[in-house]
């Protein structure tokens, strides 16, 4: 009896989700996963295992992703002290070098085999293949108005959609690095939360969905309790002015509304540390995360 109590229980978890497979067949959803859900071996594959599920249902999932923390590693290792500027990767020409072996050989790779080593079919789609992300130098003024060198950092101007379509009508999962390239085929740094960010726009997105190593966005860091589920746009700009929303959270909320205002549906910040994560936040009744709408 008990079997079919549990098996009765599975079956009601399909029907549940299944008025959200039917509300999203054919939606673009774009997941970013950062550098610290990526040092995490075990997320990496729950939140893959998730992103097949989508594609398999009939979502479009393109992933982005960053990897802050390994470039950090792998320069310390190259005897080059990484330096931020503004948030951003102070990136000189050797710098670069191994931002785009970094991303674009190692973590695109690894997460393209995975998902082919799951049964999903995936694409890496970067300057060493099919390069997508156009970008130009970003530049920044400081608080007398002069210029900030920040290097070879870049924002993203065009994104190539009809590769992107292309990718994911042929049933594949679009895997992009944070790197664009300029009008003189040069390499440029992104930041991740933004070249996603930039992604969702351009597709009209129905959803950008961050994953991180956090449950989502607090009111107070210290007490777990004050996780905030639903937000509006208006009241992340309240707590990024209070200080609530600082450090690694603020890439995320500035390109949060900045996709909001593009007319993307809906930003979900998740915890890739937890199974599944992806999944309870889109096709369960209550979400598990922060969503953030206009
Ligand atoms: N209000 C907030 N709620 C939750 N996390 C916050 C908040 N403000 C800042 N943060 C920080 O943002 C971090 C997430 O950003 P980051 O580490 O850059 O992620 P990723 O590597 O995934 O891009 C959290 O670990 C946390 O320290
Ligand atoms: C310009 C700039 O800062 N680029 C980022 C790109 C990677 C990134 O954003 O990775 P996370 O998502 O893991 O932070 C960097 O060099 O760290």
């Amino acid at each position: 009896m008990a079997a079919v109590d549990e098996a009765i229980r599975k079956a009601k978890i399909l029907v549940e989700a299944l008025g959200w497979i039917r509300q999203f067949r054919d939606r673009y959803v774009v997941i970013k996963l950062g550098g610290s859900a990526l040092d995490d071996p075990d997320s990496v594959r729950n939140c893959l295992s998730d992103v097949i599920f989508m594609e398999a249902v009939g979502m479009r999932p393109i992933l982005v992703h960053g990897g802050g923390k390994a470039i950090s590693r792998a320069m310390e290792s190259a005897g080059i002290q990484p330096r931020f500027v503004h948030g951003r990767r102070y990136t000189d020409d050797e710098t670069l070098e191994i931002v785009g072996r970094v991303l674009a050989e190692e973590i695109c790779e690894s997460l393209v085999d995975e998902i082919r080593r799951q049964g999903g079919q995936a694409v890496g789609l970067n300057f060493r293949s099919q390069n997508v992300l156009e970008g130009e130098r970003l530049t920044l003024a400081g608080d007398a108005g002069e210029q900030i060198d920040l290097g070879r950092v870049g924002e993203v101007v065009n994104v190539r959609r009809e590769i992107l379509e292309a990718t994911c009508r042929s049933g594949s999962i679009p895997v992009l690095p944070s790197i664009a390239l300029d009008s003189d085929g040069g390499k440029l740094n992104v930041n991740a939360d933004t070249a996603a960010a930039a992604v969702a726009r351009a597709l009209r997105a129905e959803k950008l969905m961050f994953l991180s190593d956090v449950p989502g966005i607090f009111r107070d860091r210290t007490d777990p309790s004050t996780l905030i589920s639903h937000l509006q746009s208006d009241r992340v700009r309240a707590l990024i002015e209070d200080g609530t929303i600082d450090t690694g959270m603020l890439p995320k909320v500035d390109a949060a509304l900045d996709a909001l205002d593009a007319g993307v549906r809906k930003i979900h910040i998740v915890d890739a540390r937890v199974p599944h994560s992806i999944l309870l936040e889109i096709y369960s009744d209550k979400g598990i995360g922060t969503e953030i709408v206009r």
